[in-house]
């Protein structure tokens, strides 16, 4: 409670709030960042049908900017989380919104990268970026525009004629990146969108990812079973455990940015990692 009367102290006297200590609870943290939350889930619970519960209380705010990742137990219901933020499915019980409204009323604002590049084969790079501009109405020449300047952002500027047959797996995954972006989202919802790809190219496209958030702020929820990720990418890393899936803990991670491969071996980088895997463990070993 201290670090939430600090928190509200800083807004009102325009001073700096001391330190949050390591871990914190995520109820609290709700009430402190109300006023700024891009995202917010007050009490949030989902069942599918009549079903069981699957997320219980989720509660937390999300402030503009944040990268945050999610990382629990298989099953505990991350991938859940974020069909809720994006309305696709709908919340149960509890509040949940998205630039102060409903989820539902939101889309215009979020992109979704899942794991797989779900590119259509018969569409050209370009082509397939262009595909949710085409479907939100826009004309040819600004969707072309777009969708080049999406590629080159990814680096792909110089494939927009291939076809996806024609990429790599970390080509086909930036292709895909590039069409989320083509809607210029406030929110990226990424779905373990590096979780089938070899090692060296999920850390590359880790740095890149975080290198093209420099050039185009959106906020970020990121689902991932790798704790070395959530923690390169993220400044807030929430564990979840399962049965039901309830916000366990929340980590801030406060290694500057620009992350790079000098972060991977920084020992505050290791120590966080080896902090998060001992916890994620934990919580595993507790499950029902
Ligand atoms: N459409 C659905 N209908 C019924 N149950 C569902 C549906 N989607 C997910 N579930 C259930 O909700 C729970 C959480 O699933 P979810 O995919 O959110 O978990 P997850 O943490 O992302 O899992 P993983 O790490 O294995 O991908 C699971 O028990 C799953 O069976």
């Amino acid at each position: 409670m201290a670090f939430t009367t600090d928190l509200l102290a800083s807004v009102v006297h325009g001073k700096r709030p001391a330190l949050p200590p390591p871990y914190f609870d995520l109820a609290e943290r709700t009430c402190m960042t109300n006023h700024t939350a891009i995202v917010k889930f007050d009490h949030v619970e989902k069942r599918y049908g009549d079903g069981p519960v699957i997320l219980d209380q989720i509660s937390f705010a999300a402030k503009r900017g944040d990268f945050i990742s999610l990382i629990g137990p298989s099953g505990c219901g991350k991938s859940t989380i974020l069909k809720l933020i994006s309305g696709l499915n709908p919340i149960t019980s509890g509040v949940a919104s998205v630039e102060g409204v409903s989820p539902e009323n939101a889309a215009q604002e979020l992109a979704f990268v899942f794991q797989e590049p779900t590119l259509l084969p018969w569409l050209n790079v370009q082509r397939n970026v262009e595909v949710p501009l085409k479907l939100r109405g826009v004309e040819s020449t600004k969707r072309a525009k777009i969708a080049l300047q999406c590629l080159d952002l990814v680096g792909l500027a110089g494939r927009a004629t291939y076809y996806p047959r024609q990429l790599s797996g970390g080509q086909k995954m930036r292709v895909s990146i590039a069409r989320a972006l083509s809607l210029s989202p406030k929110i990226l919802l990424l779905d373990e969108p590096f979780g089938a790809l070899d090692e060296m190219t999920r850390d590359h496209l880790n740095e890149e990812l975080l290198g093209i958030r420099d050039q185009k702020a959106w906020t970020a929820f990121f689902v991932t079973h790798s704790v070395a990720e959530a923690v390169f990418l993220s400044n807030r890393i929430f564990v979840l455990s399962a049965n039901p899936g309830r916000l366990h803990r929340e980590i801030p991670v406060d290694l500057p940015y620009p992350r790079t491969e000098e972060t991977r071996q920084s020992p505050d980088y290791q120590r966080l990692v080896a902090e998060v895997s001992k916890l994620l463990r934990s919580v595993e070993n507790a499950q029902p």
